[in-house]
Order: structure tokens, then sequence, then C-alpha cells
């Protein structure tokens, strides 16, 4: 591709020819092959720029960056320079230039909020499967392309691997594509650019202050993705959130909203909870769902107001919705013969936690409820206190294991857990680094008719420590101490 049309739509200054050929646009110089472009982007850890000569011994033949020309590389003779605001702006554009803009060519909704979206994009595209299209899911646990499994390295993927993955749905005929915004893929705007046909917000609740600094700034960053809608877009919120309504301040978008507590355009009333699955009301019609917890009629009601407002029939939606089962690793059963009920559950924040404590406890059986959780290494240290003392307050019984402590000392985080108990739940707790033994240990511990919950890995098939991952999976590891 030309580099001058690579970059239609990008604002730019350059003193050079672009009339040159491109292979490839990289945004990695270790990943710069001849006649590429790199595109220069500052980072959290280091700064593209200082990558431009590597970039150029690679092969590059045009290089985009932030930075005046003179203040960077010596062998600038060799390449065309092409100055930007935003390098990561113009990644997403000349992305979307590469791949022959697919988003334009199929129709997306992009689901932000700290809770839900995995869930909620899942439910999507297996509805949207059921009413006979042809779908893709971009996701934290897979992308898909129909049957197709694309693994999945990020909740949201960087600018070129959208743009590609995209561009082969467009190739494979896909109509409809449902993905996940998580606020970093947003402000590091790896999906700047795309045109969304509309995005949901699910909620906001305390996760990430490590990478946004405040609440405040966590909050702007979902608003973020509101703000850049277009008039031909929708925008759909949960307004029983209180920053629901925020999230459409400034959105040129059509709003519509969703609620199961205040006036909204789609509304739910929750008849029934139990273990079995929800009961609800939607749109006045009574449905039974697959699905337990409160959280879930959230998410089930969202997918319904998105396929009313993609035009599918509500009732043929609704009786699909009936048969669908949640996303792996959410609230995720483990059948055994020794009369506990057992379930993996991802909630790795405070809020969803807490949610899936409760659920059991209005729900599930009369005995204890024995909680097994850690939190991740190299994330928001703040929640880690704040989890312990939910789950202690909500548990009979706590065993305070390692998730993925990533480069940090799996000690240290239990420590760190271990400060928010109060006072009165002190006895509760066990710490065990070695998540194989607690689960082990839940598994001893819990008697005829217990509640046994594995919190914060849900569908994940790994552990990482020490920043090695090994195959570890909480499902496997529970069955086969369920079994022994
Ligand atoms: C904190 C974060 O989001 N980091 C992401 C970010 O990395 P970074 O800013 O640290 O990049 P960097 O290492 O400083 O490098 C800066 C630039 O120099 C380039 N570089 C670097 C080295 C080199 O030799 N040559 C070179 O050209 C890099 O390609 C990059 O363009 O940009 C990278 C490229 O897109 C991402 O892979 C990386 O995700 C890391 C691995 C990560 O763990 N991200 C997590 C926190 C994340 O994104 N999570 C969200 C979900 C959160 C949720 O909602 O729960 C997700 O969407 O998955
Ligand atoms: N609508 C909801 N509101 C609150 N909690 C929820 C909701 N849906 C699911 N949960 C809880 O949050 C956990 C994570 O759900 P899910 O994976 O759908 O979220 P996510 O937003 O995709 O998370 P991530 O940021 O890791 O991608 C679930 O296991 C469940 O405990
Ligand atoms: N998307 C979340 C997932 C957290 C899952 C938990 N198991 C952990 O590893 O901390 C994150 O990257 O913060
Ligand atoms: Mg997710």
């Amino acid at each position: 591709m030309i580099l001058n049309n690579l970059l239609k739509g990008v604002e730019f200054r350059s003193e050079d020819d672009l009339g040159l050929e491109i292979a490839k646009v990289q945004f990695d110089s270790r990943k710069v092959a001849e006649g590429d472009v790199f595109v220069a982007v500052n980072g959290l850890h280091v700064d593209g720029h200082d990558y431009i000569n590597k970039a150029i011994a690679a092969g590059c033949v045009a290089i985009v960056g932030e930075k005046e020309k003179g203040d960077i590389a010596e062998n600038f003779d060799k390449v065309i320079y092409v100055q930007v605001n935003d390098s990561s702006k113009a990644l997403g554009v000349m992305a979307s230039n590469y791949y022959g803009n697919p988003s334009s060519k199929l129709d997306i909704v992009a689901v932000t909020g700290t809770n839900g979206k995995t869930s909620t994009v899942t439910l999507l595209f297996q509805l949207f499967e059921k009413l006979g299209h042809s779908v893709g899911l971009l996701s934290t646990v897979e992308n898909r392309i129909n049957d197709e499994i694309i693994p999945s390295t990020h909740t949201t993927a960087d600018a070129l691997a959208i743009n590609e993955m995209l561009a082969k749905m467009v190739s494979e005929g896909v109509s409809h594509c449902f993905m996940e915004a998580s606020s970093h893929a947003i402000v590091q705007n790896r999906m700047f650019g795309l045109r969304l046909k509309g995005a949901v917000f699910t909620n906001i609740s305390h996760d990430h202050l490590d990478y946004h600094g405040t609440f405040k700034e966590y909050i702007s960053a979902k608003k973020l993705l509101f703000d850049r809608l277009g008039k031909e877009s929708f925008a759909l919120v949960n307004v029983d959130d209180k920053r629901g309504l925020v999230m459409l301040q400034n959105s040129k978008a059509k709003a519509y909203t969703y609620s199961l507590k205040n006036p909204s355009d789609f509304k739910a009333r929750l008849i029934a909870d139990t273990f079995e699955g929800l009961q609800l009301e939607l749109d006045r019609k009574e449905v039974w769902l697959r699905m337990t917890g409160l959280f879930n009629a959230y998410n089930i009601l969202a997918v319904y107001a998105v396929a009313s407002l993609l035009d599918e029939d509500s009732d043929e939606a609704l009786m699909i919705l009936s048969q669908l089962k949640g996303a792996e690793g959410r609230f995720e059963r483990i059948e055994n013969q020794k009369s506990l009920t057992a379930i993996v559950d991802y909630a790795h924040t405070p809020d969803a936690l807490g949610n899936v404590l409760d659920t059991i406890k209005k729900v599930g059986p009369e005995g204890k409820i024995i909680t097994v959780v850690g939190c991740g290494g190299d994330r928001d240290r703040t929640k880690r206190p704040e989890m312990a003392k939910i789950a202690c307050s909500l548990s009979d019984k706590v065993i305070l294991t390692s998730d993925n402590p990533r480069s940090e000392d799996p000690e240290l985080i239990l420590n760190e857990m271990v400060k928010g108990v109060r006072d009165e739940d002190l006895h509760k707790y066990i710490k065990l680094t070695d998540r194989r033994e607690a689960i082990k240990l839940s598994v001893m511990l819990a008697e005829k008719g217990d509640v046994i919950l594995i919190a914060g890995k849900g569908h994940e098939t790994y552990q990482e420590i020490n920043g090695i991952k090994s195959h570890f999976d909480d499902r496997e590891e529970l069955r086969s101490f369920l079994d022994a």
C-alpha cells in the first residue's frame, strides 16, 4: 500500500515524498522487516522513538513519530519521516487503512465496564449465531470468527491485531462483531478509528487504579469510548449504575438506557433468582434463563436491548436467550458426587466478588461458604485489602492464596490482602500461597451441603509466577480433588 493512502485521515506534517510502497505497518521494532513503516509509540515502560534506529536497521522505509525529525535519529536520510501529534491515534487509523477499513463493513458493538464485558459479548455472540448470522467475537477468553477460535492475549487486542481479525471477519462474510473495550485499550487508542455501530456500558467500580491513577480518570477512560461515537451509532448504558448517564454526556450517539430499578428504555424485573436459573420479566414477557445472579439479569437485559437496537425479532431473541448458558469460568458449577456445590468464577474485583458471594448467600444451600481467592500481581494494589475484607465478611471460611503473582512476591500480596480483614473475621482466614494446595484444602474442609467458591481465575488455563506461565486450571484442580 502507498504511504500516502495509508495516512488517509491522519493529521501529519512531512517534507518527504509519500508516494512509496509500504509492506506492513509495525509498532514494535522487533517485528520490523524490509519495506515496513514503523510507528513510534511512547509506552508505559519505554519510548518507541528510542527504537527508531533499530527499526531502520531492520529495513523499515518510513517512520511515523511525534518528535521533531532533527531530535531523533542520525540516519534519517535513508527513510521517510512523518510527524504526527499522537502516534497511537495515527496507528489506529493506519491499521484500519491497511486492512481496508473493515469496521465500516460490518456492525461492531463494543462493551465496556468494570465487570460483565466478557459475559455480555459472549451471550451476544451465541444469540446472534443462533439467530442465523455470521458472527465475530473479540474477548478476554477468546476471539472467534464463527467456529474458528483465535487465542486471545488481551481483553482488547492492539490496533493492528483488531483490524487484522476484523478484515478476516469481513472476508468470511461476518455481519456482526461483538467486542470488549477495556479501559486500557480506550486510553491507549487501540480502537481509535474504528467505526462502531454501538457501545454498551455495564458498570464501573474499583479496579485498575494502578494504571489510571484515580477513579475519576478511570471513569473518563470509559467515557472516552462514548465521546468518540458518531451520531449514526447507539450508546446503551446501565442507569442503575450512578455513572451510567455520565457516559452519555458529550456523546453524539443515539442514547438508550437499561435498568432493573430506574426508569429506562429497556427494563427488566427480577421475579426469582435460584441456582437453577433466573426468572425475569422482560418487555412485559416472563422468561426463564439458565444463569444465576442479579448481575446476570443485567447482562441478559443488555443483550436483549442490543438485539432490539439491531432490529432482531424480540420474541425469537428471548426464546434463544432462555436456552443459553453463561460464558465459561463465570459462575461455572463443577458437578460432583460429594453433595457439595462447587463454583469457579472470574470475580477479580471487589464488586464482582461481593456480587457472587451475595448471590450464593441468597440462592445457595444452607451450608457453609468456603472461598478460595487471591489477587493478581502487577495490578491495582488497593483492591487487595478490599477483596479480602469482602471474602471474609461474606464467607464462613476463606483460604487466601495466589492468583497470578506475575513479578511480585506471593507472600507480600497475601500480607496486603490480610490488612483488609475486619477484626471480627480474623478467625476465618488461612493463608496458603500454593493455589493447588488451597483448592485441595477447600475440598478437605467442606462438608455435605457446603458451597466452595474458587474465585479470580475463571477460564484461565495458566498461572503466572515469577514471570513464568505454567498450565493451571481451577476447574481441573477442583474436579480432581472432588473426584478423589
Ligand atoms: C499496561 C499496558 O496496557 N501495557 C500495554 C502497552 O505496553 P507498554 O505501554 O508497556 O509498552 P512499552 O513496553 O513501554 O513499549 C512502548 C512502545 O515501544 C515499542 N518497542 C518496545 C521495545 C522494543 O524493543 N521495540 C519497540 O518498538 C513497543 O512495541 C511499544 O509500541 O502496549 C503493549 C502493546 O500494545 C501491550 O501489549 C501492553 O499490554 C501489557 C502486556 C498488559 O499487561 N496489559 C494489560 C494491563 C491490559 O492491557 N489489560 C487490559 C484488560 C484490563 C481489564 O479491563 O481488566 C486488556 O485489554 O487486556
Ligand atoms: N454485569 C455484571 N455486574 C457485576 N459483576 C458481574 C457482571 N457480570 C459478571 N460479573 C462478575 O464479574 C466477573 C467477571 O465477569 P466478566 O468476565 O464478564 O467481566 P469482564 O468485564 O469481561 O472482566 P475483564 O475486565 O477481566 O475482561 C464474573 O465472574 C462475575 O463474578
Ligand atoms: N483483565 C484483568 C484480569 C485479571 C484476572 C486475574 N486473574 C489476574 O490475573 O489478576 C487484568 O488484567 O487485570
Ligand atoms: Mg473480559
